[in-house]
């Protein structure tokens, strides 16, 4: 039995049911109408439970975004040239991305890893250069990955929850890929047997002319890979995914198996999260949905996820911002939990119905 197969055999962490029962029986105690913190009360609860803990607490935040090229891209699929995948990198380790600003007003730990571009960056500070290959294979001529890579990714994606994960009380995986909403489409729709045309949409800015385009490309895909869609998640996985998006499954999986709470961003992250959990169902009572995309597929991969997304802000950006945007709502779910009077201390009358 190789150390892989060990690994994935490890159970996902069982969420405390004690600590959501004195969480939730706190929340009631607290000077306010029961319920009327709205979502802001589930989110302490679940936070509290999740780090069993009566003081949920989300001061360190763990961010990685995972960059890596796809194969799919020669057939035309983004309304941006692959180069930007690199080129976002550059951005990452200047401090110019996105993703840097939210996780700099955070004070979150920021880690950029490349699993794979097709260029060979020079060594960049603040870069973790994990590439396994010049990118993924193009899934519409055979295995975006094989068995070998897809592993790697996986375990890239473990290394990095656990390379910090005493420090850890929230962790966010993000994503940098040109390409990467056709990947996710061709996963999600193989994953869920579900006509990828409900779920293909403009990623970073596609007419309808080429979405349709895109839309037959992944058909396409879908049809060569057909023998597989009964087999087993991981070989879906090695065929239609990413280098990035596997290092995502990896670190939801590690995070599950450790009981790290995680917090999911857009329609990319939420495909490695359905991933990990049909890897290993359980895996999703460690998640929190941060926000809903405007990409069609994310809607369609909460649902299949039973997810409530916090947040609908017409976001497609991926790296990681739409979960970075909700942490001050979590942080501030915790902060009114552990902070507000009860009704005993406050010497108020809780009412009689
Ligand atoms: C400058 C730039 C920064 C980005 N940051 C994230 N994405 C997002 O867009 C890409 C997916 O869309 P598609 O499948 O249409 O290529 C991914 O890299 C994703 O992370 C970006 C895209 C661009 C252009
Ligand atoms: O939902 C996302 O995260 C997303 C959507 C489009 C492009 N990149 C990311």
């Amino acid at each position: 039995m190789n150390s892989f197969a060990e690994w994935l055999k490890k159970p996902v962490k069982l969420v405390d049911k004690t600590h959501e029962q004195k969480a939730l029986a706190r929340q009631q105690q607290l000077t306010k109408p029961p319920g009327s913190l709205g979502q802001l009360e589930n989110l302490a609860v679940k936070i509290a439970s999740l780090q069993a803990s009566e003081i949920p607490d989300l001061t360190h935040v763990h961010i990685t975004v995972y960059a890596a090229d796809h194969g799919v891209m020669a057939e035309g699929v983004s309304a941006f040239p692959q180069s930007v995948t690199a080129a976002m990198i550059r951005n990452f380790a200047s401090g110019g991305a996105a993703i840097n600003v939210l996780a700099q007003e955070l004070t979150a730990k920021l880690d950029v890893i490349n699993v794979g571009t097709v260029d060979t960056l020079e060594d960049i500070p603040g870069v973790l250069d994990k590439r396994i290959d010049a990118g993924t294979a193009n899934f519409c001529d055979g295995p975006a990955m094989t068995e070998h890579q897809c592993q790697q990714a996986i375990l890239i994606g473990r290394d990095n929850v656990l390379s910090d994960i005493e420090n850890t009380q929230l962790y966010i995986a993000g994503e940098m890929g040109i390409g990467n909403t056709s990947t996710a489409t061709a996963l999600a729709s193989a994953i869920l047997k579900c006509d990828p045309a409900d779920l293909v949409g403009p990623g970073t800015g596609l007419d309808l002319q080429s979405i349709q385009h895109k839309l037959t490309v992944i058909q396409r895909a879908l049809k060569l890979h057909a023998d597989k869609l009964e087999g087993d998640i991981l070989t879906l996985l090695q065929s239609l995914g990413g280098f990035e998006i596997a290092a995502m499954v990896g670190a939801y999986l590690s995070c599950a198996k450790q009981g790290v709470p995680v917090l999911i961003d857009g329609f990319i992250s939420t495909t490695a999260a359905l991933t990990a959990e049909k890897i290993q169902p359980g895996c999703k009572n460690w998640f929190i949905y941060s926000h809903q995309s405007a990409e069609p597929g994310h809607k369609v991969v909460l649902d299949a996820l039973d997810a409530k997304p916090l947040l609908k802000l017409d976001m497609r950006l991926g790296e990681g911002s739409g979960a970075a945007v909700a942490v001050p709502l979590l942080r501030q779910a915790c902060l009114l939990h552990n902070g507000m009077a009860t009704f005993e201390q406050a010497n108020i009358s809780k009412g009689d119905k």
